[in-house]
């Protein structure tokens, strides 16, 4: 059984983490790392899994997970590049960075995997998705998909696609959040009382995200279903049509995107 280093353990290192614990990998054959002293002994306090430094975390560890920032990247490899044997797999779940980022860090022959996952890992309903880098192996996809199937579902991706995939998937969480919200506010508007109006909501963001799932249909069809002839529905539609709501989206993605090339330009 691998060694996982979780180096830079903040939001997303700890999901992944915990959901490593969750599926049964074994306490021992985790480390962590944390840049603040309280950060650790906290995370080492919840879950039972050592704390060390970056240093240590390179030597003891079979694959070194980075979840530092994309701005913070450079700075770990700066510290660790160098000490990095060619045989650990590193995985990568920044943002932004492309592979070749790492590799122009790390001693020539280190395999590093470009993961994008997103926080639904919470409740092992992530999705991730995992491209390989230089001198990544299939062995080493295996590895990778080892570690993130049990956070929910993995894909691979040619890497030319992370940036997307990080406008689709990695920030589309936040997407759906914003809708949630907006929609209780309108609930308030029409006289709801905002518990009543979260619980209608969120049970209906669920069943119609479980639909969309296990029904197999296409988005449209179910939304056709739902859209009488002269109903309510349309007059919402129509609306969200007037407002431009599908060429905002279009045009988010696409800013999110391109905030992904631009993190990247940055680090280089
Ligand atoms: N949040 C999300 O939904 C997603 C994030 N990601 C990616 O995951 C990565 C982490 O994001 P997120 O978890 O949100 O960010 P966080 O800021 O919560 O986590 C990063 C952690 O790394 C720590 N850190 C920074 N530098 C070092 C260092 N040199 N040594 C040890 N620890 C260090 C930070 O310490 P400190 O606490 O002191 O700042 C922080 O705890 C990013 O690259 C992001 O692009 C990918 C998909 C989704
Ligand atoms: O906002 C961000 O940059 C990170 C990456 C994807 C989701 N959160």
């Amino acid at each position: 059984m691998h060694t996982v280093a979780i180096l830079g353990t903040g939001k997303m290192g700890e999901l992944v983490l915990a959901g490593l614990l969750r599926s049964g990998w074994p306490a021992d054959r985790l480390l962590i790392t944390a840049r603040r002293p309280e950060r650790g002994a906290a995370l080492t306090a919840k879950y039972g899994v050592p704390v060390v430094g970056n240093a240590e975390a390179v030597e003891r560890a079979d694959i070194l997970a980075i979840g530092v920032k994309p701005q913070d990247a450079a700075t770990l490899l700066d510290e660790i590049g160098a000490k990095v044997p060619a045989d650990k797999l590193v995985v990568s779940l920044c943002a932004g960075l492309p592979t070749g980022f790492f590799a122009a860090r790390l001693p020539e022959g280190t395999p590093v995997i470009r993961v994008m996952t997103n926080t639904p890992a919470l409740v092992d309903q992530a999705m991730t998705a995992i491209s390989a880098g230089p001198h990544a192996t299939g062995e080493h996809l295996a590895i990778a998909e080892e570690m993130f199937k049990p956070l929910g579902v993995t894909l691979r991706v040619p890497e030319s696609q992370q940036d997307a995939v990080t406008a689709l998937s990695g920030s589309g969480p936040a997407y759906f959040y914003l809708l949630v919200e907006a929609m209780i506010d309108a609930g308030i508007l029409l006289g709801l009382p905002r518990q009543v109006a979260h619980e209608l909501i969120v049970q209906t963001a669920v069943g119609s995200a479980v639909m969309l799932r296990d029904s197999g249909e296409h988005p449209v069809k179910l939304r056709e279903a739902v859209t009488s002839p002269a109903g309510t529905t349309i007059s919402a539609i129509r609306e969200l049509e007037n407002h431009g709501v599908r060429a905002a989206l279009l045009s988010a993605l696409e800013a999110a995107r391109d905030r992904a090339r631009e993190i990247a330009s940055q680090a280089v």
